[in-house]
């Protein structure tokens, strides 16, 4: 039987998003997901995501598999792409602006701007290290600016989760870090024992800040949300940044807010359509 897919991308980090509102069980297996992610064999893409129905009272619920197949909690840039699809599969019947949408990270609420941009309430940070989780500091403390060897060198580090793991790394040259070769060795580091998303940034001004990322189960990808919200609640927890800030990255900008008022972060960035197909 085919599937249709449509083919997104949020500041690069692109995704096949797949219609699965009939099932709570995704139409293709992570191994599928794999072949169709490959660049050069399949269709290519950071993820898969699925459209499914809600759960718990939510409108509807997201699944993803990176391109490794594994599956993660949460999909940032994804989340923004599954609200444009869902509005997309809706059509006329759409009625309201905003989704509540049940993840594996709890309810993740996307909201379409008015400029086309899409406004997504993240929830709050995790930062205690037995919700992160990591084993560099005892499980009830927060990850704080605590020394990593990796690759034979001290890294200072803080790490954040927002459903899923990260770790950040502020450093004076985002361009000067060698990507490729590092990311893999914070992946797979022993103290990260669900493996871990990197981010290294370097802080422009309080309010702007550059970010490069080496993704859990995808590698170097263009632009990860999820990791710009656990940047900024880095900056704010290092005194680097305040709770307003844009993030640039190699696809694009984001601009994240850590609220006061509720604690929870707030994440606004593109969402475009690219193509669809079948498989
Ligand atoms: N690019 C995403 C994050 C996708 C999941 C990540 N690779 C993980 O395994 O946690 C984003 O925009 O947040």
């Amino acid at each position: 039987m085919a599937i249709e897919f449509t083919k997104y991308h949020g500041l690069g980090n692109d995704f096949i998003l797949i219609d699965n509102r009939s099932s709570l069980t995704p139409v293709i297996t992570p191994e599928k997901a794999i072949k169709l992610c490959d660049r050069h064999f399949g269709i290519g893409a950071d993820g898969v995501i699925f459209a499914l129905p809600g759960q718990k009272g939510t409108d509807y619920s997201m699944r993803i598999f990176n391109s490794d197949g594994s599956e993660p909690e949460m999909c940032g840039n994804g989340i923004r792409c599954l609200g444009v699809f869902l509005t997309e599969l809706e059509g006329i019947s759409r009625t309201k602006d905003f989704y509540t949408i049940h993840t594996l990270a709890g309810t993740i609420t996307p909201q379409l701007t008015d400029d086309g941009q899409v406004k997504v309430d993240m929830g709050s940070p995790r930062l205690l290290a037995q919700e992160i989780p990591t084993t560099l500091a005892s499980a009830d403390s927060k990850v704080i600016n605590l020394p990593l060897e990796v690759a034979d060198k001290t890294w200072n580090v803080t790490c954040v989760s927002m459903g899923n793991p990260h770790c950040i790394t502020f450093v004076d040259d985002v361009a000067a870090i060698p990507l490729e070769t590092i990311g893999p060795k914070f992946e797979h580091h022993s103290v990260f024992p669900q493996r871990i998303n990197t981010e290294f940034i370097q802080v422009v001004n309080r309010n702007y800040l550059k970010m490069r990322v080496w993704e859990r189960g995808a590698g170097i990808t263009l632009a990860c949300g999820t990791g710009a919200c656990a940047s900024l609640v880095a900056g704010v927890l290092n005194d680097q940044c305040d709770r307003t800030a844009t993030i640039e990255l190699p696809g694009g900008c984001l601009e994240i807010e850590w609220s006061e008022n509720d604690n929870k972060i707030y994440m606004t960035g593109p969402a475009e359509r690219v193509f669809t197909g079948k498989f």
